[in-house]
């Protein structure tokens, strides 16, 4: 019960944790990219959805995260928050420790270009109609102060025989390569991609998770949202998101959002123990919280 109690103890801190700092005495913060009680929502003829309700998430750099959940949890929201396409209806996101929100546009601007490289759902948003792979990739390295060798940088995702043809002849899955491929280019800091294997095959989605974690080794900091187990399981941490809200990491013992109703009765999200191995899971209940662990393994 004391190493449940821990485990649970850890899963809520790692949730709530507050502003991030170095080693003792050093103001210098370790988090490549923070968020603390972010919210969206969206205003329709059809009313109000609030997509994020308070989602606290620190990224450090030189690692991979995913973020799932179900279709229409705030997946797409968070990732376009973190990577500073869209402003946070309410919260704050750190990056590498300067405050983001509100910024003015130029800051943004800037960020956008240097720091933060973003992969959209759809991989034609990140494209320009009129430029090869080629000349992609060129128009990026200008853009980032990088020198780079285009047709080796195309190779590294199979695109190479592919490098003279523009958006429009290219395939949903060459697209989606080029897209990953120029957000590496100049090894900004903060990679941010969004169901980023969607229409890949498995090897392509090979390369391109291969890309993603040599940006990770380059000291990158890269945040993915999925709903593809090759994925889940090439990754470095797992966070689920549902209804907005943000559990810690999934396999390592924060577990689904559970819930007990009125009568004291368990509540799980239907998947929830899918993201357990065997679809087993502990609960957990410790200061204030319940939560899902996976069981100890044989001693
Ligand atoms: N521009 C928008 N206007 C109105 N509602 C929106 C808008 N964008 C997203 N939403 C709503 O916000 C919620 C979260 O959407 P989001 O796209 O972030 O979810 P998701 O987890 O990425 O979904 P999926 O896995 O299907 O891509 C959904 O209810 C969605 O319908």
């Amino acid at each position: 019960a004391t190493a449940a109690t821990a485990a649970a103890a850890a899963a809520a801190t790692a949730t709530v944790s507050g502003p991030t700092a170095g080693p003792a005495g050093s103001p210098r913060p370790v988090d490549a990219v923070r968020c603390e009680a972010v919210t969206r929502f969206y205003r329709s003829a059809a009313g109000e959805t609030h997509a994020l309700r308070g989602v606290d998430a620190r990224f450090a750099p030189g690692s991979v995260s995913c973020v799932v959940g179900p279709s229409g949890s705030g997946k797409s929201s968070l990732l376009a928050v973190l990577a500073l396409r869209e402003v946070p209806d309410g919260g704050q996101v750190w990056l590498d420790g300067r405050a983001t929100v509100p910024g003015t546009g130029a800051d943004r601007r800037r960020w956008r270009r240097r720091t933060v490289a973003w992969v959209p759902q759809r991989a034609t948003h990140a494209l320009l109609p009129h430029l090869t792979a080629a000349e992609h990739v060129a128009a990026v390295a200008r853009l980032r102060g990088a020198r780079v060798d285009a047709d080796d940088v195309l190779e590294e995702v199979g695109l190479g025989p592919r490098r003279h043809a523009r958006p429009g002849r290219m395939s949903g899955g060459e697209q989606q390569r080029l897209a990953v491929v120029l957000a590496g280019v100049g090894d900004p800091p903060v990679v941010v991609a969004d169901e980023p294997t969607a229409e890949l095959d498995d090897e392509a989605a090979a390369l391109v998770l291969a890309r993603l974690r040599r940006s990770a080794a380059a000291g990158a900091c890269v945040v993915v949202s999925t709903h593809d187990a090759r994925v889940t399981a090439a990754v470095d941490r797992v966070l689920l998101l549902r209804h907005g809200v943000l559990s810690t990491d999934a396999r390592q013992g924060g577990g689904a959002e559970t819930v007990l109703d009125s009568t004291g009765r368990l509540q799980l999200p239907p998947d929830a123990l899918a993201l357990f191995p065997d679809g087993r899971a502990v609960v957990v209940v410790a200061d204030g919280e319940v939560r899902l662990r996976p069981p100890a393994g044989p001693s």
